[in-house]
């Protein structure tokens, strides 16, 4: 089967000499992906090539085999993305937001539009500005967003950003219920430690601008009493900085 995603040296060094070099990393269609870091450890710069929002200094991504920097339109046929911050047009409802997006593809309807509402929690809130909306609430209509297509892909960002516990859970059963139903592929990063062991199949660990180690949870929770552990472990060996 096509691999969903196969990055091959992606490089992006800026001027400070911080960034991301030399990503090798190949997602099966069907993980839940979790690029697990420390803030500033590269991952938003991964994710912004992998989205095409960034030029790679050296690398390529592809994403169901077509390459991000050479076949753009193929590459995101299949792909939804909420990269940093959700951003939506603050004079505009999250109906009418949703209904912008839903411009792009022709088989998205109202009530797909309602059924995404439904299911990130906004659709008691449809027809309120989202200029009103709160931190989470923003988040919510990014997630809603990313999947009115049904994407095969979801590339997702910090999606837990500014999210409630319930806001939490929430979303945890959502990419579970897409990953098992629709079998959907998600790349999530997230600095979150527990969450990313509560939800992902298979975990990255990024550490100073370097992917240090790849595994499938299971074997590093029969291997570790905790992702936490696993994870300063990794970070250790290989050399805190
Ligand atoms: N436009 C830029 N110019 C210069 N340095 C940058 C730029 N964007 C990011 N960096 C630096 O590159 C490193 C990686 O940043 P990046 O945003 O990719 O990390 P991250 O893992 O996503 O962190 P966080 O969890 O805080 O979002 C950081 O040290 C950051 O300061």
């Amino acid at each position: 089967m096509t691999k969903a995603i196969e990055i091959t040296g992606l490089t992006k060094v800026y001027k400070n000499g911080r960034g991301i070099e030399d990503l090798n990393l190949e997602v099966d269609q069907g993980d839940i992906f979790g690029f697990l870091g420390p803030n500033g450890a590269g991952k938003t710069t991964a994710m912004k090539m992998m989205a095409g929002l960034l030029r790679p200094d050296r690398g390529d991504v592809k994403l169901f085999g077509a390459s991000v920097t050479e076949q753009y339109v193929d590459a995101m046929k299949h792909v939804g993305c909420l990269i940093e911050t959700a951003e939506s047009f603050p004079y505009l409802t999250a109906n009418e937001n949703l209904k912008l997006f839903a411009n792009y593809y022709p088989e998205v309807d109202q009530r797909r539009i309602d059924q995404c509402l439904e299911i990130t929690g906004l659709l008691k809130y449809k027809h309120e500005k989202s200029k009103k909306f709160s931190l989470g609430m923003k988040q919510r209509l990014g997630v809603a967003a990313s999947i009115l297509s049904n994407p095969k892909l979801l590339i997702w960002d910090e999606p837990l950003n500014g999210l409630d516990v319930e806001g939490m859970l929430e979303m945890r059963k959502l990419i579970k219920q897409l990953a098992e139903q629709e079998g959907t592929t998600f790349f999530i990063s997230s600095h979150l430690i527990h969450d990313v062991e509560l939800t992902c199949t298979r975990i990255g660990v990024v550490y100073g601008g370097k992917l240090v180690n790849v595994d499938y949870t299971r074997n590093i929770l029969s291997n570790y009493s905790s992702l936490e552990n696993y994870f300063v472990s990794e970070v250790d060996r290989n050399g805190r900085v």
